[in-house]
């Protein structure tokens, strides 16, 4: 029955053939199919040649054979195209086909694919032969034609001789089709009738698509015109709020008008009936000129001095022959009588840069307001007040702005003035009025017995005079480049001493590396010994001078006193019985009292023994001297060292060492340091030397960082050179900028010669032999010392500042010494009074 049902239906009956059937040969039609295609296709004749066949005996043979497939590959592809031609490509794909229609879709093993797989190759042989398509690749390949055997018998000969070519063509085409049918199931018509209904689904759907995607879009435009009406509403309620608040708001200020208005019309009504005026609070001071650039006209009385020479014996250093000795006066500095270049200011032309400044400040939103302008010797100050609630940093900003808009060369801003509520914007006066000693010499300032030794420095942008005082200070670096004016500053406190001072007062070392700049003081009869200009006896003079502050300890120690004006001054016996004559002495007034912290320091350096070394003999002596032997009096000795770079480079250590051993305690030993430099870097100005050194005076210098080296701050790099200077004073953190007083060589002169004539110069002869030696005390002199040990003593002070300890097995184990070596440094630091003598197991004291 179900056969029947089939065959009605057009179906093939059911085959006995097992299940498994179908699938075993699909894939073996797919394996045979894959073979069988890949041999066609890596097919060349080349292959071929044994057989002899297909004309392709005198070709190369192909060894081994290209073919993908081998031999058997190349074999079955002759034979494939030998028969069918070109349509033999159609077996494998017929093949593959089957294979894939029984191993995967289930189709059943039937003759009637078999018949259709034979007419589809068959007739695809026939109608390449009939048609002639394809015949080159025949050619190629050396096969009869592009139908192969089958074809050309069949198709050529038989059909074509029997129905023509069309006839054949049209024959041919009809069984191709059908064997094509047979062959995969597939109906053309139906096929096609199918495609089309897919390609309308597909166009439909992309129809739908786009009318979706159209829909998205205009649901998308209307959410945000939605949008933008919601946020204008929201725009025009707020709107409509702040005009309201806005509204409110003025009513609220014409209520406040009006209630001021009644207020001041009763305050009018209350004045009228009271007559007394309450004057308005002015914020601003009406801004002043001052110019205070013009020279005083000094006092021209013949022979007048600052100082008057005191009548003193028996001072320490020697002192015969000075009891005569007459100090300067006035007349040795000559004074300039000649109308001076510059006329003073120009009050016009001083109040149109002032509106520059305020101008260009505005211009940039910085509101300031006019205050007082000051005209210097070498600058003009114009003062502003910021206005309320305004950063003074952001007119510091705008420095190169007012620069230019003034068109001066530098200016400098100080924000604010120290000790004022303005701005200072500084500029440099066109015409510079030199400021002569003589004017400051007859200050009251300088002639004040409050300072102890006045130097005068020169003359703020305000016409007051800068006086300093050594004994205040008690050391002043002088720093500034090359002509900045550091030497001319240097003549007028040394001219400044020997107004006050004559050599049994005072008493200088000079020590002048360059040879030249302090050529002129060669015959002061003030000199402890001749200038020192050798850098390698620099540091024998200074080691001299640490023994005399050492020396002068001990004896204040001995007598129970605690600085150089308590030794000068004690009560001597023999004194106590004469008479006591009162004499008006400015000095006893106004005595200082000695600073406590270093009357500290030295009661504790006392009790440490910390003031050195005192095993040698003369130490002693010393102190067994008594009250008759010892000096009546000390002078104060100022060290005066210009250029300290040249020391710096001779012998670093030493040189720094001696100095901050003297700048830390020789100020109650009455020890004062100068010390000039035209190199402030940090190698030659070192921190040790400047923690030591709180007084400076800076001069113009090239950078901010040579400024900061000087002052620890910038500043002295806008200075104007020529004596334009910045002056820190000792216990101050506010500079001064002056204009230094001005001396000129011949006037140095004058005084140098005034001093040398009343007397010979008295050097000291022992003092003058060690230096000579380079040593002190016949201790191990400096020349034993070569380059090599010098730079391995460095080595060792500065293991032994940073380990805090001096020991011999240090140095040989931190330096890798060998015994004797780092005993002999050991020995040299000992001597140089660097480190404490050695004492049986306990550690050596360290005096760097
Ligand atoms: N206080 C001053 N008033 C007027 N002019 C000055 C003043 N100081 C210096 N000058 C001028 O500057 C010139 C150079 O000054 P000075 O010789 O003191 O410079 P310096 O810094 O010592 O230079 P160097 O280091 O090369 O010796 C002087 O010749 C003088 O004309």
């Amino acid at each position: 029955m179900a056969s029947q049902k089939n065959r009605v239906r057009g179906e093939e009956p059911e085959s006995n053939l097992p299940p498994w059937f179908n699938e075993v040969a699909g894939i073996a039609l797919i394996g045979v199919g894959l073979i069988l295609i890949l041999s066609l296709i890596t097919f060349t004749p080349h292959d071929m040649p044994i057989l002899g066949i297909g004309g392709m005996v005198d070709n190369e043979p192909n060894i081994p054979r290209e073919n993908s497939i081998g031999v058997v590959g190349a074999l079955f592809a002759y034979f494939i195209l030998f028969i069918f031609g070109a349509a033999g490509y159609l077996l494998p794909i017929g093949l593959l086909w089957l294979g894939v229609a029984y191993a995967f879709m289930g189709a059943k093993f039937s003759k009637r694919t078999l018949i259709g797989l034979v007419c589809f190759v068959l007739c695809g042989s026939c109608l390449l032969a009939v048609t002639e398509l394809l015949s080159s690749w025949a050619v190629a390949n050396h096969f009869m034609g592009s139908g192969g055997f089958a074809g050309h018998w069949l198709g050529s000969k038989v059909l074509e001789g029997l129905l023509n070519k069309t006839g054949a063509v049209i024959l041919l085409v009809v069984l191709y089709l059908i064997g094509m049918i047979m062959l995969t199931g597939l109906h053309p018509i139906q096929f096609s009738k199918v495609c089309w209904v897919k390609f309308q689904e597909w166009r439909v759907k992309r129809l739908g698509d786009k009318e979706r995607i159209a829909e998205k879009e205009s649901k998308r435009a209307a959410r945000d015109a939605e949008k933008l009406a919601r946020q204008q509403e929201r725009e025009a309620a707020k709107a409509e709020a702040k005009a309201k608040a806005d509204a409110e708001k003025e009513r609220a200020k014409e209520e406040k008008a009006k209630k001021e208005d009644v207020a001041k019309k009763a305050r009018v009504e209350e004045e009228k009936k009271n007559p007394q005026v309450e004057m308005d609070l002015k914020e601003i001071p009406k801004p002043k000129i001052v110019d205070s650039s013009q020279r005083k006209k000094p006092r021209m009385d013949p022979g007048s001095k600052p100082f008057e020479k005191k009548k003193q014996d028996g001072v320490s250093l020697s002192t015969e022959g000075f009891e005569d000795y007459e100090l300067p006066g006035f007349d040795l500095l000559t004074y300039d009588d000649s109308e001076p270049e510059d006329q003073g200011a120009d009050q016009g032309e001083l109040l149109s840069i002032q509106k520059t400044i305020v101008d260009t400040l505005k211009a940039f939103g910085v509101d300031v307001s006019a205050g007082d302008i000051t005209r210097g010797p070498t600058i003009t100050r114009y003062e502003v007040y910021p206005s309320m609630g305004l950063r003074v940093s952001r007119i510091t900003q705008l420095e190169a702005d007012i620069a230019r808009a003034t068109k001066a060369e530098r200016i400098n801003i100080l924000a604010p003035i120290p000790g004022k509520d303005t701005v200072g914007i500084e500029i440099a006066n066109d015409n510079k009025v030199a400021v002569p000693l003589r004017e400051l010499l007859q200050d009251e300032a300088f002639t004040s017995a409050k300072k102890k030794i006045p130097l005068a420095l020169g003359k703020d942008v305000y016409g007051n005079t800068v006086i300093g005082d050594l004994a205040a200070m008690p050391h002043l670096l002088v720093a500034g480049a090359t002509g900045a004016g550091k030497s001319v500053c240097i003549n007028s406190i040394i001219t400044s001493i020997l107004f006050k001072f004559s050599p049994d007062e005072l008493r200088f070392i000079m020590v002048d590396p360059k040879v030249v700049e302090m050529q002129v003081y060669g015959n002061l009869p003030h000199l402890v010994v001749p200038v020192v200009t050798d850098p390698n006896k620099v540091v024998a003079a200074l080691r001299w001078v640490v023994n005399e502050m050492e020396k002068r300890y001990r004896l204040f120690a001995k007598c129970g006193v605690r600085n150089f004006d308590g030794y000068n001054s004690r009560p001597r016996p023999e004194k106590e019985e004469e008479p006591e004559v009162v004499e008006p002495e400015e000095n006893v007034e106004v005595e200082e009292e000695p600073d406590p912290e270093v009357i500290e320091s030295i009661a504790r350096a006392l009790e440490d023994g910390e003031l050195g070394p005192s095993s040698s003999a003369d130490d002693e002596d010393e102190l067994d001297l008594d009250e008759d032997e010892m000096p009546d009096r000390f002078p104060y000795i100022v060290v005066i060292i210009d250029e300290l770079a040249d020391l710096m480079q001779t012998a670093p250590a030493d040189v720094e060492m001696n100095i901050a051993r003297i700048a830390q305690k020789a100020r109650a030993a009455g020890i004062h340091l100068i010390i000039a430099t035209q190199t402030p870097r940090a190698d030659v100005v070192t921190g040790i030397i400047k923690a030591n050194i709180p007084s400076r005076i800076a001069f113009q210098v090239s950078s901010a960082l040579d400024s900061r080296v000087i002052l620890d701050t910038k500043g002295a790099d806008k200075l104007v050179g020529k004596g334009d200077m910045l002056y820190l004073p000792p216990g101050s953190a506010k500079l001064e900028r002056a204009q230094g007083a001005f001396v000129s060589d011949e006037e140095v002169e004058a005084i140098v010669e005034h001093c040398s004539n009343q007397t010979e110069q008295k050097f000291e002869e022992s003092i003058q032999q060690t230096i000579e030696q380079g040593g002190v005390d016949g201790g191990d002199d400096g020349n034993d010392v070569s380059d090599a040990d010098e730079e391995c003593l460095l080595k060792c002070i500065e293991v032994i500042t940073t380990e805090q300890k001096a020991s011999t097995s240090l140095l040989q184990r931190r330096l890798r010494l060998g015994y004797t070596r780092a005993a002999r440094m050991m020995d040299i630091l000992e001597e140089r009074g660097m480190i404490g003598p050695a004492d049986g197991a306990k550690a050596r004291d360290i005096y760097i």
